[in-house]
C-alpha cells in the first residue's frame, strides 16, 4: 500500500479520536503484512491517565486480534511539524514493530518525517534485558 494511502487511513481515523478533555485529536494507520490496517485514535478519559494514544489503540487492536507482523505506521495530528509520538508509545512501538520498520509522522499540513523505529527509540528497553544472567 502507498504512503499516501495509508496517511488518509490515519487522517479518517484522526476523526474517530475521543478529546473532549485536551481535544487534540490524533490518528494512526497501522499496516500489517497482510494488507489489513488497523485504525487507532486517542482515547481520553476524566481519569486522565487512562488515555490511550492513537498509536496504541492501532497496535492493541492488531495485537488483540493475533496480528503482530507489521509493514508501516502512519501518525498524524494538526501539529506546527509533523506528530511526534510520546515517550510511552515509542516504547511499544519499539517491542511490537521490526526495528527497520518505517514510522510516518505527518500533520495536516502534509509535513512528512520518516523514522525507522530504531531512529524512534534510541535505547529502549527490550525484551532481552528481562533475561537472567
Ligand atoms: O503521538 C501522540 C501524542 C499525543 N497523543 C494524544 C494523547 C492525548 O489524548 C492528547 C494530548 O496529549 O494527544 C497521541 O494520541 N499520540
Ligand atoms: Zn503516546
Amino acid at each position: 500500500m502507498k504512503k499516501e494511502l495509508l496517511i488518509e487511513e490515519a487522517k479518517l481515523a484522526r476523526e474517530k479520536a475521543y478529546v473532549p478533555y485536551s481535544k487534540f485529536k490524533v490518528g494512526a494507520a497501522l499496516l500489517s503484512e497482510n494488507g489489513t490496517v488497523y485504525h487507532g485514535c486517542n482515547i481520553e478519559n476524566a481519569a486522565y491517565s487512562m488515555t490511550n494514544c492513537a498509536e496504541r489503540t492501532a497496535l492493541f487492536k492488531a495485537v488483540s486480534e493475533g496480528d503482530t507482523s507489521f509493514k508501516k505506521l502512519v501518525v498524524i495530528a494538526d501539529t506546527e511539524g509533523p506528530v511526534s509520538p510520546c515517550g510511552a508509545c515509542r516504547q511499544v512501538i519499539s517491542e511490537l514493530c521490526p526495528k527497520d520498520m518505517e514510522v510516518v509522522l505527518t500533520n495536516l499540513k502534509g509535513d512528512i518525517q520518516t523514522l525507522t523505529v530504531a531512529e524512534l527509540l534510541p535505547g529502549a528497553f527490550s525484551p532481552e534485558d528481562l533475561h537472567e544472567h
